[in-house]
């Protein structure tokens, strides 16, 4: 077996992705360069403001993206099979990806069930071909593990019949029935009850913990995103700008606009001291940006952040890409070096010696 298609290969791997959607005012580009990796069984958050590129990374994983978007560079595979790039799968090989490897679960359940069927049916069709998926039994129990209660009742209903919450417990069961390597879940509990969304998620994490399937979680939502998951990948104007350990990037952000986000969560805010919001607004991209897209609202911009694109670099444990953080200090294997890092500018060794203070 080829360290390709191996079990150790990522179930997810996108490197400089670039998707742009063409609009009749010209192209809008989704992802910049977008690099991400999610381990086998990984439950990994991707969080940014709305139109940062979460939803596009998500279905591109699939190649289900809308009829207006154009492929324009970079690699994405899924379980070491290409999706977008040199060798990328078309026709049948497709298909058997979105069947055998890949599951999505939406943020409006009721809408992504097929409103004319009843579940009993939907849940046959959703699981595995040939006898199990004739077998209503299994169909019962796989809606039991996802702590729907009157399970008979349930089979027999249309979408229509049953509350948000039993939708998205049905979507979940639906989405695992094939023992899928990756899942993602685009704002699943967004369309759900309040007191319900805590355990709409706690139920996702523990069935993709108990599959060892890897989940990648597209959210808006911090608090959840500290509670149930490993990594975190902070996007920004299609490309990602902090990555790594969920406690490490949420307990110590490091780029300026994680910092923004973690200071604008409720919870966050001081006696005394008002909620921040992240003034201005996030970017609509209509070609490669030049520098950061983070520049025009960032507090700490350095004069070369519009025009000069940060490298990614190992900063603290995880991946930065942020003129303020070119490397490890002292660490003389992350220094500039002559594939083009950016070499640190004086005031951003200012910045760093601010920030160390400040954290002193
Ligand atoms: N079919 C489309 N045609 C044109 N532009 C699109 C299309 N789909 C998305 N976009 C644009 O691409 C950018 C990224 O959108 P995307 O939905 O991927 O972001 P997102 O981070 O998932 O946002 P949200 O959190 O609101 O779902 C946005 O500017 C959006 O308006």
């Amino acid at each position: 077996m080829s360290a390709e298609t191996g079990s150790a290969a990522p179930v997810l791997a996108a490197t400089d992705l670039v998707i742009e959607y063409s609009t009749r005012n010209g192209p809008i580009r989704s992802l910049d360069q977008a690099t991400l990796t999610v381990g086998s069984g990984q439950i990994v958050a991707l969080v940014g403001e709305s139109g940062s590129g979460k939803s596009t990374l998500g279905m591109a994983t699939g190649r289900l993206l809308a009829s207006n978007a154009v492929y324009a560079g970079g690699l994405l595979s899924v379980a070491g099979r290409p999706v977008y790039g040199p060798g990328a799968q078309g026709g049948e090989g497709l298909r058997a990806l979105r069947r055998e490897v890949l599951a999505f679960v939406f943020q409006n359940p009721v809408a992504a069930l097929n409103p004319t069927m009843r579940i009993r049916r939907q849940m046959e069709l959703a699981g595995p071909a040939g006898r199990e998926a004739r077998d209503g039994s299994s169909a019962a129990e796989a809606l039991g593990e996802v702590g729907l209660t009157d399970v008979p009742r349930v089979l027999r209903s249309y979408p229509h019949e049953l509350s948000g919450g039993m939708a998205q417990r049905v979507g979940i069961a639906m989405a695992l029935r094939r023992r899928p390597r990756l899942l993602i879940a685009d704002e699943p509990t967004a369309a759900v009850d309040a007191t319900l969304r805590a355990q709409i998620l706690n139920l996702l994490v523990s069935q993709c913990r108990d599959q060892g399937c890897a989940l990648l979680l597209l959210t808006h939502d911090l608090h959840a995103v500290a509670q149930h998951t490993e990594q975190i990948a902070v996007m920004y104007g299609g490309r990602m700008v902090e990555h790594g350990p969920t406690a490490e990037v949420l307990g110590r952000p490091m780029h300026p606009y994680t910092r923004a986000l973690v200071a604008a969560l409720p919870g966050e805010e001081r006696p005394g001291r008002r909620l921040e919001a992240i003034g201005g607004v996030p970017p609509v991209l209509h070609a490669g940006c030049p520098g950061c897209a983070f520049a025009p609202r960032c507090p700490d911009a350095l004069p070369n952040c519009r025009d000069v694109r940060p490298a990614d670099a190992a900063v603290a444990g995880r991946t930065l890409t942020c003129h303020l953080h070119p490397g490890e200090i002292g660490d003389p294997s992350a220094a500039p070096n002559d594939a083009g890092r950016p070499r640190a500018t004086e005031a951003g060794r200012r910045h760093l010696d601010k920030e160390q203070e400040a954290a002193r």
